[in-house]
């Protein structure tokens, strides 16, 4: 993985042997820690296609490692939050996970305005996930803003002998479309997982003018009063049950 994706791993034990020091030591160390540093930048994610590509399941790798065999279906949207660090700067995400159900568009477009990055899944078993690719670039033209990054990702690269959708196809479909990056991934192998979002990050973060992103660093380190997680004109988001 490129070095630049400086992401902090997950503390297996949880918390630096702390478990094991002596309550004495515990207490000392208890009194220098200092607080987390607040994040310097907030940015959206959000991801889109149809019903069953494995959106649910590349968000919940990436932001928690697990996977669900047999997860239910998204109703309207979840989202799920993750601090990574790149290029010297802490950056909250807030990773939106949509509905791929038709019947759910009308609350599902209402979060593309604000992601700077599109995530864009199909699943290279289904023909009719690619086929419906058409129909979701009419929604990003639609509905979201133009500067979005977009990322095509074609998932579950570990089902290889049920391929129906080449490599070629999807290189194919991205090169269409300006701007547009393509990979293949597992959620479930988790492969190219991590790099689907560190890579998108890094795009939007190196197309931001430096005077655009210091002023977005100002204003998200002056407004530290709790931002709400959904925008106040939406309804929250209906969480889902594996
Ligand atoms: N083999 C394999 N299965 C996967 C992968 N990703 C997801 N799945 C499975 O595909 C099914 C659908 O996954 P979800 O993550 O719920 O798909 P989704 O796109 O969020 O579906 P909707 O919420 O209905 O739009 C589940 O049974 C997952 O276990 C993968 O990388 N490989």
């Amino acid at each position: 993985m490129d070095p630049r994706y400086d992401i902090p791993r997950r503390a297996a034990g949880g918390g630096g042997g702390s478990a094991n020091s002596s309550p004495a030591l515990g207490a000392q160390s208890r009194r220098r820690k200092m607080p987390p540093r607040p994040a310097d930048f907030k940015l959206q994610i959000i991801i889109i296609g149809s019903r069953g590509v494995g959106k649910t399941s590349l968000m919940e790798r990436y932001t928690d490692d697990t996977f669900c065999e047999a997860c239910k279906s998204t109703v309207g949207v979840d989202f799920k939050i993750k601090t990574v660090e790149l290029r010297g700067k802490k950056i909250r995400l807030q990773i939106w996970d949509t509905a791929g159900q038709e019947r759910f568009n009308s609350i599902t477009s209402a979060y593309y305005r604000s992601a700077k990055g599109i995530v864009l899944v199909y699943d290279i078993t289904k023909q009719e996930t690619f086929d419906d690719l058409p129909k979701w670039m009419k929604m990003i033209d639609k509905y979201a803003s133009e500067e979005a990054e977009l990322l095509l990702v074609g998932n579950k690269l570990d089902c290889e002998t049920d391929r129906i959708i080449s490599k070629q196809q999807g290189e194919r479909f991205a090169s269409r479309i300006s701007g547009m990056r393509f990979c293949e991934a597992s959620a479930k192998d988790n492969f190219n997982v991590d790099e689907i979002f560190l890579k998108l990050v890094d795009d939007i973060l190196s197309k931001m003018p430096l005077e655009v992103s210091n002023k977005e660093l100002s204003n998200s380190v002056l407004s530290l009063q709790p931002e709400p997680e959904v925008p106040p004109e939406l309804p929250p988001p209906r969480m889902r049950c594996c």
